[in-house]
């Protein structure tokens, strides 16, 4: 199987950095699609992969994070959660109702070996990383659709976000899965894999299709990590 796609990225892209290549191209450079199938190889881990879609972009990746990994980072963020849910914002925020929490950059091995494993996937320098943020959604909880990218009028545009990685941390029992209504995708959470996208195309309608939600969960909790690039260093 060749994934590579037959288009010329500088077409298609901003020029981001010297030898941006996506996952699909990285793997097909490695040679390894006929071996194996898709896999990219990030340090001495066998990351899995599979094209949901081609432009924009989407790739969902297995075996991200371990197991043990997933539980340490809802173990870490947990305790964070619980008190932001009596802090004094008492807004509502209809678009998310899930909670959440940000992890310092590096803030420690765990999260630091994290950091350094989702930016060699996304193929972006770790100084690009926002901190890693963790949402928890219980029955009932949703992120309706939304881009994960600023808006010009936003002054956080200056340096705006390329690409995400959504981490999920935990098997749901039923619903939460991660929608993208503009493709016709919906991924089901699986504890260690995750879902891919970007958004720095020229074609600003490309960008536009990169609109997704998480599903309201059903049954059971989820839990997810979240990674955004920016365009530009952050550390
Ligand atoms: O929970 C999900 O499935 C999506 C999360 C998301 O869109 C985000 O963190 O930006
Ligand atoms: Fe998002």
């Amino acid at each position: 199987m060749n994934m590579t796609p037959d288009h010329d990225l500088t077409n298609v892209k901003e020029p981001l950095m010297e030898g941006y290549m996506t996952a699909p191209e990285r793997a097909a450079e490695q040679h390894l699609f006929d071996a194996v199938g898709p896999v990219m190889i990030v340090g001495d881990r066998v990351i899995p992969f599979t094209q949901r879609h081609t432009w924009p972009l989407v790739v969902v990746f297995e075996d991200v994070l371990s197991s043990v990994e997933c539980d340490q980072l809802i173990q870490l963020s947990s305790d964070r959660m619980k008190r932001s849910k009596i802090s004094s914002d008492r807004v509502v925020n209809q678009m998310r109702t899930s909670s959440g929490m940000f992890f310092e950059e590096s803030e420690n091995d765990l999260i630091n070996t994290i950091e350094k494993r989702l930016a060699q996937i996304m193929n972006v320098p770790v100084e690009h990383a926002e901190g890693l943020q963790i949402l928890k959604y219980t029955p009932g909880q949703e992120y309706k659709a939304h881009h994960d990218y600023f808006l010009p009028t936003s002054k956080a545009a200056s340096n705006n976000r390329i690409s995400t990685m959504v981490v999920y941390l935990n098997e749901v029992e039923d619903g939460g899965e991660t929608y993208f209504p503009e493709l016709n995708i919906s991924i089901t959470p699986k504890k260690g894999s995750a879902v891919y996208f970007e958004y720095f195309y020229n074609d600003e309608e490309l960008n536009k299709q990169t609109l997704h939600g998480g599903a309201p969960v059903i049954k059971g909790e989820k839990w997810v990590a979240t990674q955004w690039m920016r365009r530009k260093s952050v550390r």
